[in-house]
């Protein structure tokens, strides 16, 4: 094997092994693993995958027959376990460094530790900071040989020049036109095939270590550049997603109009942060702070002593209060997601965010660590202090927000309704910011608003469920949609889209062309992004919103929109103040508990985790959306305040209903899966959580028919009291409103590059996973497959290949192949009743991907081109090196597949336990059975 293989130790790398043979590979090639991780057994037969043992030793309770002294680590329980190891593979030890190496790159590992041993006295005045020249001596501790001889100094100001002193070694001091130097260049609006022939190095973060190559040729298709790296290795590369310096003179650079990337002087940050850094934090530190979703950021540690002035971020125990560079949003972070400028850079924090307000984030921190200064906004900010600023925002996300539907933000909404503050702390009120320019925007939609109204944001972070009716389950015919600009993801029936899009570009209503230029504001809850659609006094609400106010309905059902009957709405419950948001604008609902008056907006309720259920959601589906059924029925929402919250699996009718849905519905067939294989199984599969539709768009359906909502405005007085009996009246006259939003299918020129389609984003994802991508051991089972690099919540990650073979015939293969020739188990992946992917003869490693409780991604069925495809997503933003995990949702009442995932709240097995009770409800007990002897 030409591999050098490693093992990482908690993040440390350990020369292990090294392998000689042929030319040598950055990791195993993809398609020469089945080799070594599919359950195929060796000629002797005697082979096994650890995955097998591990499931065996679960079956049987104890280890098996031949694999007594290998006890696999992943079959202990999670406190017995040896450290995780992960095998990767990295390019071989020979290959020559990078040469000539850079010398003002500083060698970080070793830089680190010398600099640490003699740490330079720590300097906080900053205000009168030094020029990097006159601090030079001070610092020489962190490479004193190495920054004493790049200097040059200036005649006539003794300073030293810092041209000069960049110029790498070996490539001459001089500045001439015509001398090499390596250099960072712009690569942005520069045609791509200008960089083809240059002479390049690339930095490669497994092995900290830079390597030699000249890009032989430019793939437009791929968007590639081709490197042939100076020892014969070659591959293909994004240079947009390298670290990559390039050795051209001034001369050539005009030639070629290229021009250099004025960025980041990593070496003269870290040299002033190390300047300034030491002991505690103190304010006017420069650190990096960390928002939840967010990378860590640059941030100034402000002074606590005027506090008072920044209102909502008063002191709390334990949290520095910080502003960020970049997006000068103030905010309070724990102490223990703040780290020093210096080991944020030494841990590559700089490299970690690809957004454009990092960028700026990070030159602001250098002028600051250089010259003291901050740009005019952020001190604007500062001055601002008298304002009521109740909490942060980071302005991007803001932009994210505004600009396209979606909004994420720190903090659950959980944490929230158990805040210590009368209302929830973390809920971000988006007024008093006056210096934002998004702000403005967004304020010019709120003009006629009521004055107390409060902009709400909350942590629209959950890219599995439809932001409708907030299900994570997909259903043959209602598969998800994302929308492919704000990744804001619906069933398409919850969103009305009825045509089936076979991954063309889809946007959502506020994402088309022609949308409003930044979202409206619901007029119904302050709550920010969401699916909004137009109402008929043309404003905008949301979906939940109207499907789960009493008075309101949704004329054309099929389309999901216009939302009507905003001028029903009960007057007090406009008056109604929100309990979880604090805020008094919209519509609340309240508290079906008998006696609870607890008033709350229906997504701060989702948001916060109460319950807001169908009474019978499962006997939903057997309800009839047709309009003559509509006297006989009638559908309950209720919702629950934190104090009255119940599980929803309480409801004792609902066992009763499901057992007789299963008793009418004689084409059901109980799933088998005696194997007892850990076949993962998509979202969509009949038998698992009963019979349910997405509840609320049946509840919508229905809702158009007749709705009695328990909850009562203000005190006792029934809703329905004002509401009229019988079907709502369906203006046919509005329905024909014109389409506000015509169905998109825009062409590509229309669109910003950064939206691509389904079907493209498929297309890059299988073009580009392999080099994403890897296998190596894993610490919960077996292997398992790591991100090579960062992913994004909401990216397509791999999908799930293989063979695609009848049901049936997936059946027979585990038991008469695959189960007597390893004992048990297939990497198989159930589409549905009709449709399994066997992968464990043929497929990509995705087959590899271990299951955990709480997982880092998700599968979807996603169609293209008539074509179905189980595509494996990120669940949230994914960080390099992270192991990719679903949740399998393994169902079977036969067996129980003890889970490893190590995640502290892990429910001991891999089994959708959820779902097997449900299924255990829907057997028929014995005694109710009739014994039927035929007629
Ligand atoms: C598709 S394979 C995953 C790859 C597997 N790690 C390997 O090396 O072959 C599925 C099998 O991995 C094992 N597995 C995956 N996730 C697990 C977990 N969280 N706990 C225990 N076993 C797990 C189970 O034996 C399951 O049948």
């Amino acid at each position: 094997m030409p591999l050098s293989l490693q093992t990482y130790i908690h993040g440390e790398v350990e020369e292990e092994e090294e392998v000689d043979g042929m030319a040598p590979k950055r990791y195993i090639p993809i398609d020469s693993l089945y080799c070594s991780t599919s359950p195929c057994v060796s000629a002797s037969g005697s082979s096994m995958s650890k995955k097998i043992k591990a499931r065996k030793m679960v079956v049987g309770g104890g280890s098996q027959e031949g694999e007594g002294e290998e006890r696999p680590q992943e079959a202990l329980p999670e406190k017995n376990r040896q450290p995780s190891i992960i095998h990767v593979y990295r390019r071989r030890r020979f290959h020559k460094k990078s040469a000539p190496q850079n010398s003002h790159d500083l060698d970080i590992g070793s830089g680190l530790d010398s600099s640490r041993a003699a740490k330079p006295i720590k300097k906080r005045k900053v205000s009168n900071l030094l020029g990097l020249g006159d601090i030079l001596d001070i610092v020489l501790p962190i490479d004193e040989t190495r920054l004493r001889s790049r200097r040059e100094y200036n005649k006539s100001s003794g300073r030293p020049c810092k041209k000069q002193r960049m110029l790498p070694t070996g490539h001459g001091t001089s500045v001439s036109g015509k001398a090499k130097r390596w250099v960072k260049l712009s690569l942005e609006g520069v045609d791509p095939h200008k960089f083809v022939g240059l002479f390049c190095k690339v930095y490669w973060p497994i092995d900290k270590d830079w390597y030699n190559g000249t890009i032989s040729k430019y793939n437009p298709e791929a968007k590639e550049h081709h490197v042939k790296y100076e020892d014969g290795d070659e591959e293909s590369l994004s240079l947009l997603n390298e670290k990559i310096e390039f050795h051209i003179s001034n001369e050539e650079m005009q030639r070629w109009s290229l021009c250099e990337k004025k960025g980041l002087d990593e070496n003269e940050m870290l040299a002033l942060a190390l300047y300034l850094d030491g002991g505690d934090v103190v304010h006017g530190d420069i650190v990096w702070a960390k928002l939840t979703g967010h990378a860590m950021w640059p941030a100034l540690v402000m002074n606590e002593s005027h506090v008072a002035e920044y209102g909502g971020l008063k002191p709390m125990k334990g949290t520095i209060l910080v502003q960020f560079f970049g997006t000068h949003d103030f905010a309070r972070i724990k102490k223990n997601q703040i780290v020093g400028f210096p080991e944020g850079l030494f841990s590559s924090f700089h490299l970690k965010c690809k957004q454009a307000r990092f960028n700026d984030s990070l030159e602001e921190a250098e002028m600051y660590l250089k010259h003291g200064k901050f740009p005019e906004r952020m001190l604007q900010m500062q001055r601002t202090t008298g304002l009521d600023y109740h909490d942060y925002i980071i302005r991007d996300e803001e932009e994210k927000a505004l600009s396209s539907n979606n909004y994420f933000a720190e903090g659950s909404m959980l944490g929230m309704i158990e805040g210590t503050k009368n209302f929830p702390v973390e809920i971000k009120n988006l007024h008093d910011l006056p210096n934002s320019r998004l702000c403005l925007k967004y304020y010019e939609n709120l003009r006629d608003l009521p004055s107390g109204y409060r902009g709400v944001s909350v942590g629209w972070k959950e890219l599995d469920r439809c932001n409708v009716c907030y299900m994570d389950e997909e259903y043959e015919d209602n598969l998800f949609l994302q929308c492919d600009k704000c990744r804001m993801m619906v069933h398409a029936k919850c969103y009305g889209e009825s045509e089936p899009l076979d991954g063309i570009l889809w946007f959502c209503n506020l994402c088309r062309p022609g949308a409003p230029e930044s979202p409206p504001p619901c007029c119904l809850c302050p709550i920010i992004g969401g699916a909004i659609k137009p109402t008929t006094d043309g404003r905008w609400a949301h979906l939940t919103c109207a499907i789960w106010i009493p008075e309101t309905c949704l004329l054309d059902i099929k389309k999901m929109e216009p939302i009507d009957g905003l001028s029903r709405i009960h007057k007090d419950r406009w008056r109604l103040l929100c309990s979880i948001c604090g805020v008094s604008y919209g519509a609340c609902i309240q508290c079906s508990h008998r006696t609870c008056r607890v008033a709350y907006h229906p997504l701060c309720a989702r948001a916060a985790g109460l319950s807001i259920e169908l009474e019978d959601e499962d006997g939903i589906h057997l309800m009839s959306v047709d309009e003559d059924d509509a006297d006989d029925q009638c559908i309950r929402l209720l919702s629950f305040c934190k104090k009255h919250k119940q599980p929803s699996n309480e409801c004792s009718a609902v066992g009763y209903q499901i057992a007789q849905d299963v008793h009418n519905h004689s084409s059901y067939h109980h799933p088998i899966n005696p194997s007892g294989c850990a076949r993962s199984e998509p979202y969509n599969f009949f038998g698992r959580r009963g019979l349910r539709e997405p509840q609320v768009l049946a509840a919508a359906s229905i809702k158009r028919l007749f709705v009695e909502n328990r909850p009562c405005v203000v005190s006792g007085y029934c809703q329905n009291g004002f509401l009229d009996k019988g079907p709502p009246f369906v203006d046919r006259v509005n329905a024909n409103l014109p389409c506000i939003f015509p169905k998109l299918k825009a062409p590509r020129n229309e669109i910003h590059d950064s939206i691509v389609s389904m079907a493209d984003k498929y297309k890059v994802m299988r073009q580009t996973f392999r080099k994403r991508l890897v296998f190596g051991k894993s610490a919960i089972h077996g292997f398992g497959v790591f991100a090579k690099c960062a992913h994004k919540a909401g990216d397509m990650v791999i999908e799930y290949t293989g063979e695609l073979v009848r049901a049936s015939i997936a059946d027979i293969r585990e038991h008469r192949i695959y189960n007597s020739l390893v004992g048990a188990g297939t990497y198989m992946f159930r589409i549905d009743d009709e449709r399994v992917i066997d992968a464990t003869r043929a497929g990509s490693i995705a087959h590899l991907i271990n299951h955990s409780c709480k997982p880092n991604c998700y599968s979807r069925t996603i169609s293209i081109n008539g074509a179905d495809h189980i595509i494996i997503y990120a669940k949230r933003d994914i960080k390099m090196w992270e192991e990719l995990t679903y949740d399998y949702r393994f169902f079977s009442l036969e067996e129980r597949l003890a889970c490893y995932c190590g995640f502290p709240r892990c429910r001991g097995v891999v089994n959708d336990i959820e779902a097997e009770e449900q299924m255990g409800k829907m057997r028929m007990p014995h005694c109710n059975l009739i014994d039927w002897r035929g007629e």
